[in-house]
């Protein structure tokens, strides 16, 4: 296990060229997935060194690089929980703490702003493509270590985060403060178990109301429900890109889903509808999703942070999308002219 990053590998990531200068690349129209993912981890890495986290934190370039390596093995070859999706729910990150200004606003304290940095980045570590309710139906190992506390895959990312942060040569941490360690670590385990949908269901309401009455930076709870929401939006920010990108993921969700409703199928379940390839219907569950819970979660956003209003436009072109690709899906099936992956 030890070796699967080789002293080359780290070589090459500490030496990145700096010369990335993608155009738009800070701008929340870039699509982080058109970056190759060969260039990846330097991207990881010029991030952090444009948050100022590298000269805060006083943090060594070998160490991070082994760290960012662990943590790209550590993710699966799996449709859509996989690197690519860690590295645009990072990207989104970069975006959120530099065009909303967190910590230079107060919104964030620095500590803050890398523990939610590297909790996107590790958010979906070992993630194999099933449902936490598949991991109970299933009995799963993670099911028996999680269940009794729930959050079941999303409490496995957060030990394998502290896993690899404990692997020889990955401490990027180790020179914070004893005091610090333990604050990021606390903060790390807050923002990855809040990217569990059931726990963004709990406390969706409370950061409604906080929005309405109005974010208080020294309220605890506002800044629990700030960090959770911005977890929530990063991990989401696909559907913020343009119809093309919004399309092409939703295909690598439903490869998931779809192949988890085959292994129900297997297993002599009845799989839910959205996961069943003969019963699903995209559009619809798509605009189920898109209005019931993403473009709600963005509202809040764009209620504390005015220039996140463009992300909520994304969202309802996104939605006209659906619903015209819907009106077309409907003609065709009716014309018995087409099988549904024809059309998406
Ligand atoms: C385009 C898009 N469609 C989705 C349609 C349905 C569901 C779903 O899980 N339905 C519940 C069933 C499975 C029990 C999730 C979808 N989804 C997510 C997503 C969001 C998550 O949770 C947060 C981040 C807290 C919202 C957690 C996991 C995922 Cl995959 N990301 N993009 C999507
Ligand atoms: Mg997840
Ligand atoms: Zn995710």
């Amino acid at each position: 296990y030890h070796m699967q990053v080789s002293q080359q590998d780290v070589l090459d990531v500490t030496m990145c060229p700096s010369e990335h200068e993608v155009p738009d690349f800070a701008k929340f129209t870039f699509t982080p997935r058109k970056i190759l993912p060969k260039e990846t981890p330097c991207f990881i890495m010029k991030m952090m060194k444009d948050l100022g986290f590298i000269d805060t934190f006083k943090i060594k370039s070998d160490n991070l690089a082994r760290f960012i390596l662990y943590v790209r093995k550590g993710y699966r070859d799996v449709p859509y929980h996989n690197w690519s999706h860690a590295f645009s729910v990072a990207h989104f990150a970069y975006l959120a703490l530099t065009n909303f200004q967190l910590v230079e606003k107060g919104y964030f304290t620095q500590l803050e702003a890398l523990a939610y940095f590297i909790s996107c980045l590790c958010h979906d570590i070992d993630h194999r493509g099933t449902t936490n309710s598949f991991q109970q139906q299933s009995n799963s190992v993670l099911a028996s270590l999680y269940s009794s506390e729930g959050s079941v895959m999303e409490r496995h990312h957060l030990s394998q985060t502290i896993c690899t942060l404990n692997t020889g040569g990955c401490n990027f941490l180790d020179a914070l403060s004893k005091d610090d360690y333990v604050k990021c670590l606390d903060l790390i385990k807050d923002m990855i178990l809040a990217t569990d949908l059931a726990s963004h269901y709990k406390i969706h309401s409370r950061q409604l109301a906080m929005a309405q009455e109005g974010y208080n930076k020294a309220l605890p709870e506002h800044r629990y429900y700030l960090a959770s929401l911005l977890m929530t939006c990063a991990d989401l920010s696909d559907q913020t890109k343009d119809w093309k990108e919004t399309k092409k993921v939703a295909q690598l969700i439903y490869a998931e889903f779809f192949a988890q409703g085959d292994l129900e199928k297997g297993m002599g379940r009845v799989p839910a509808n959205m996961m069943d390839r003969e019963k699903a219907s995209i559009p619809d569950h798509q605009l189920e999703f898109l209005t019931q819970c993403c473009i709600c979660i963005f509202r809040i956003l764009a209620t504390i942070f005015p220039n996140a209003k463009i992300l909520v436009e994304a969202i309802k072109q996104n939605i006209i999308c659906w619903e015209s690709s819907k009106r077309i899906f409907d003609r065709l099936c009716i014309e018995g002219k087409t099988s549904y992956e024809v059309l998406v």
